[in-house]
């Protein structure tokens, strides 16, 4: 999936705009588990409907396996399952039931409606009826309605959002499932922990726009250079060592705090050198929430820059 320079602003009824989407590339690698994050508002869902034909954009172009959307959406449409809003099941018809009706209705046979419940772990489960499934359980059955037409490119928006630890696991290994078999998966979120533990690569959006891209662990060794943490009995002698090799050095409690060096190795010849032996030397990694907050900067200043409308405007 290739998305360049999408635009989409919206008017609040004050007739305020709102550029929900700014000139937005995206570049969605087939096979794996893509991650779509960026922090409430910054468009993701906007971006999400416009790649389905449910918004319209105002500028720039998607392409979909290939073919121009929306312009050859029915081309493509077939190798797509989405879930975008809630989806629309009957409460009172079992999970198996509200499959069937769906496969009838896009032209598969029944004997798919078990092999989807088989494949999101609902089999058992396919008689009860939908309003008393938990939400973890609504949310893979919507999964499997995406399946029913076995397509290549699955999108999920915001997938895990209200589920309890273990709904979030289930989702994931299902995502990370579907992603082994060769399926592409584009998931949205702002949790930044699901990403890191499901995707293979990431777009981070703040504000309609890229900010960073690229797959997880490059972009956690490249924009989260790690600092070094040491403890040393002569602070300052050390930190008049290490200041010289042109490297910070802050304080966290009893340790010196050394952003700049390459790695620990290179921390530790350095006071070595200067006949400081350090006591401990520990690698400070910033995760991805690290990366992703100095990004995005904090969520008032994003929420302040795209208008901040209220989700009456939203429907
Ligand atoms: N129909 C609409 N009318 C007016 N403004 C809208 C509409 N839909 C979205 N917006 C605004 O566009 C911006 C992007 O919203 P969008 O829902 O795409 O973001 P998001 O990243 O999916 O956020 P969230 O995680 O909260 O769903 C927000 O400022 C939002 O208020």
């Amino acid at each position: 999936m290739r998305v360049r320079a999408l635009r989409k602003t919206y008017r609040t009824f004050t007739l305020r705009e709102v550029v929900a989407v700014d000139h937005l590339d995206l570049t969605v690698p087939a096979g794996g588990v893509h991650a779509f994050l960026g922090p409430n508002g910054s468009g993701k869902t906007t971006t999400i409907r416009m790649l389905l034909g449910l918004a319209r954009p105002d500028a720039g172009t998607v392409h979909l396996f290939g073919t121009p959307v929306p312009e050859r959406l029915p081309d493509v449409i077939g190798r797509v399952g989405a879930i975008v809003e809630n989806p629309k099941f009957v409460p009172g018809f079992s999970g198996r039931r509200n499959l069937r009706l769906l496969a009838t209705a896009v032209g598969v046979p029944h004997t798919r409606v078990e092999e989807v419940l088989e494949r999101v772990g609902l089999r058992e489960r396919g008689v009860d009826q939908f309003r008393r499934y938990s939400l973890g359980m609504k949310q893979r059955l919507a999964i499997a309605a995406t399946l029913l037409k076995d397509p290549d490119l699955l999108i999920f928006d915001e997938p895990t959002n209200g589920l309890d630890p273990a709904g979030i696991r289930d989702i994931r290994a299902t995502m990370r499932g579907l992603a082994d078999e060769g399926r592409t998966v584009l998931v949205s979120s702002h949790i930044l922990a699901e990403v890191e533990q499901v995707a293979d690569t990431v777009s981070v959006v703040a504000r309609g726009r890229l900010l960073a891209e690229g797959r997880v662990a490059d972009l956690l060794a490249t924009e989260a250079a790690s600092a070094v943490a040491v403890v040393v009995s002569d602070r300052s002698r050390a930190t008049a060592l290490l200041a010289a090799c042109g490297w910070s050095v802050g304080t966290d409690g009893p340790r010196l705090v050394v952003t700049g060096a390459r790695d620990a190795r290179e921390v530790n010849e350095a006071l070595a050198r200067g006949e400081v032996f350090a006591e401990e030397v520990v690698v400070l990694r910033r995760d991805l929430e690290s990366v992703f907050l100095e990004l995005t900067g904090p969520p008032d200043a994003t929420a302040g820059a795209v208008g901040g409308v209220s989700n009456g405007d939203l429907s």
